[in-house]
């Protein structure tokens, strides 16, 4: 394996870089690169970790022809086209917790700053004024804090501002009513949490959903002298809007960390009264930037070097100790998907894929990722475990996962059941002692195969002298023959035969096979 190569294209904490050349990763440091030079040297690297600077898109992604994976060091992705990342296999990690009490702690403090009006305080006093009248503040005890958006970081502002003895409310659809009660918030609904919050802090993504989730017409909503305080993203706040409403009297402070426009050199809310503005500072603190900093190179690290994944946004999670475990499952799996495809005469419409035995208390998800990638790559060239499920989904493929926790014949068998225009077809596979792959069952028929290098694929009626006529033409064609896996159907006529062979057969070959006595179908299949 060639050293794998980290791009660390935003200013991080030096731990990342660090923890790379401890883990045997090269790794430049080459921040506040425009597009461009961005492009011109992707290229190079098999990872790229990034704050929110770096924007990759799909023309830095199609420049990044070795990119495996983008590592986050934060929470918010919306800077990274995650689409173009999935349809290109390259896997997006964040850190999902490193800065979470940081931020959470951040809008605390814009909070007090707003209640206190110490911004506009702090700047009269070193101007020499003692304006003691005019900053008159509110306390926050038994106030009502209205969270709109309450995982990881609404939680813990929702544990603070208790500890302030303020009652919080929350609006978040997926919100249980048990998680409210256990991060002491009333849950409600946006109408209710508008009419009844003095402050309201907003901890949701910008996403279709929350974009302008505070519009003119909830900002109208909200109780007369409610203060606001946005520490999540920039867009889920109308500006303009919240400046008429700061303006009219109706709203008594808003403290924005994040914008529309970011860096945000210009806003027409500078300047309003009752706003105070950070530069994205949310999550700017030395603890959370080392905690960060420290767990997307651990991650992207553990990718590039083991293929363990934690905390993708686009693909399934493989902890360190399943990923050995894992590995000759997936491997089974992708061969089992390649069969199924390449057997596959018409589009695939449906495939259950179902465990049972050992497998069965696995991670299921990287090996139907595993099967997927197998049973897609004849049509596509680009497919790998992170892009196939998201091409299976273009490609309208139901996908279903079943586990049955009983053992059968084998200690743990992986089944595929396909169905296309054709029909419900189904391969079967094991591993076998020394954790090789083996086909068990094919199409209904038993048979044992290894499914390796280049193999024929023969339906035929089961007639004497069958065997010895495939033998004999590949034979004359000067094609060696390496393993005859033969079966048939109980009681039938049917028999199928999986022939590995140690060259490829070539279509004058094919063409002399299928004019042979009882022959029903032979197809040449790559492993
Ligand atoms: N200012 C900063 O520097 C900074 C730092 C860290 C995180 N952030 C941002 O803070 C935000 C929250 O981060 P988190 O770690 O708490 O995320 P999270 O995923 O843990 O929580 C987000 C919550 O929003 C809820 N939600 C989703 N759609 C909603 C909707 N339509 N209405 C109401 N609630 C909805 C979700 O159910 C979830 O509980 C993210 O946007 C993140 O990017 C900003
Ligand atoms: O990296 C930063 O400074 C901001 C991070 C923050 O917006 C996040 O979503 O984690």
């Amino acid at each position: 394996m060639t050293t794998p190569k980290v791009l660390i294209s935003d200013k991080m904490s030096p731990k990342a870089a660090e923890i790379f050349r401890e883990r045997g990763i090269q790794v430049d440091e080459k921040t506040g690169l425009g597009k461009d030079e961005l492009i011109a040297i992707i290229g190079e690297y098999d990872g790229l970790a990034i704050r929110s600077s770096t924007r990759p898109d799909a023309d830095i992604m199609d420049a990044a022809t070795n990119l495996k994976v983008i590592g986050r060091a934060g929470i918010g992705t919306d800077n990274i086209d995650k689409d173009a990342a999935s349809a290109r296999g390259i896997v997006v990690m964040n850190t999902p917790f490193g800065n979470s009490i940081t931020t959470a702690e951040h809008a605390i403090a814009m909070m007090f700053a707003l209640a206190r009006q110490l911004p506009e305080a702090d700047a009269s006093t070193q101007a020499g004024k003692w304006e003691k009248s005019k900053f008159m503040g509110v306390e926050l005890t038994g106030k009502t804090l209205g969270l709109i958006g309450a995982g990881n970081i609404g939680s813990i502002v929702a544990d603070r501002a208790r500890g302030l003895k303020m009652k919080v409310v929350a609006f978040d659809p997926f919100l249980t009513e048990d998680r409210a009660v256990e991060i002491g918030a009333e849950k409600v609904d946006l109408d209710g949490l508008l009419s009844r919050a003095d402050f309201i802090t907003l901890h949701t993504p910008l996403t279709d959903q929350t974009r302008g989730i505070l519009g003119r017409e909830n900002l109208e909503r909200t109780k007369k002298g409610v203060r606001i305080i946005n520490c999540a993203r920039g867009g889920l706040i109308d500006e303009a809007a919240l400046k008429d409403l700061l303006e009219s009297g109706h709203i008594a402070g808003a403290a924005l960390d994040v914008f529309g426009e970011e860096p945000a050199k210009e806003n027409s809310l500078f300047g309003t009264p009752g706003f105070v503005a950070t530069p994205h500072l949310g999550a700017s603190t030395t603890e959370a930037q080392v905690n960060v900093a420290i767990q997307v190179a651990e991650q992207m690290a553990d990718y590039l070097l083991t293929g363990a994944v934690t905390n993708a946004l686009n693909t399934p999670s493989v902890s360190a100790e399943e990923a050995p475990r894992l590995k000759p499952y997936m491997t089974l799996a992708t061969k089992l998907g390649l069969l199924a495809g390449q057997l596959a005469h018409r589009g695939i419409k449906r495939v259950s894929i179902e465990a049972e035995g050992a497998l069965a208390e696995l991670n299921m998800k990287p090996v139907t990722a595993a099967v997927l990638a197998g049973m897609l790559r004849p049509i596509s060239d680009t497919v790998n475990m992170v892009n196939a499920p998201f091409m299976a989904r273009e490609r309208d493929i139901d996908v279903a996962e079943v586990r049955h926790d009983k053992e059968g014949d084998y200690a743990s068998l992986l089944r595929l059941t396909v169905e296309t225009s054709d029909g419900v077809r189904s391969v079967a596979g094991t591993l076998f002692g020394d954790n090789a792959p083996r086909l068990v069952e094919l199409f209904g028929i038993r048979m044992e195969a290894e499914l390796d290098g280049p193999m024929l694929y023969i339906e035929n009626e089961d007639k004497p002298g069958f065997i010895g006529a495939v033998g004999s033409t590949l034979g004359q064609a000067g094609i060696n023959i390496g393993t005859f896996n033969l079966g048939r159907r109980a009681g039938g006529s049917d028999a199928v035969m999986l022939v590995a062979v140690d060259d490829e057969v070539n279509a004058d070959v094919m063409a002399t096979i299928k004019t042979l006595d009882g022959v029903k179908n032979v197809k040449a299949l790559t492993f």
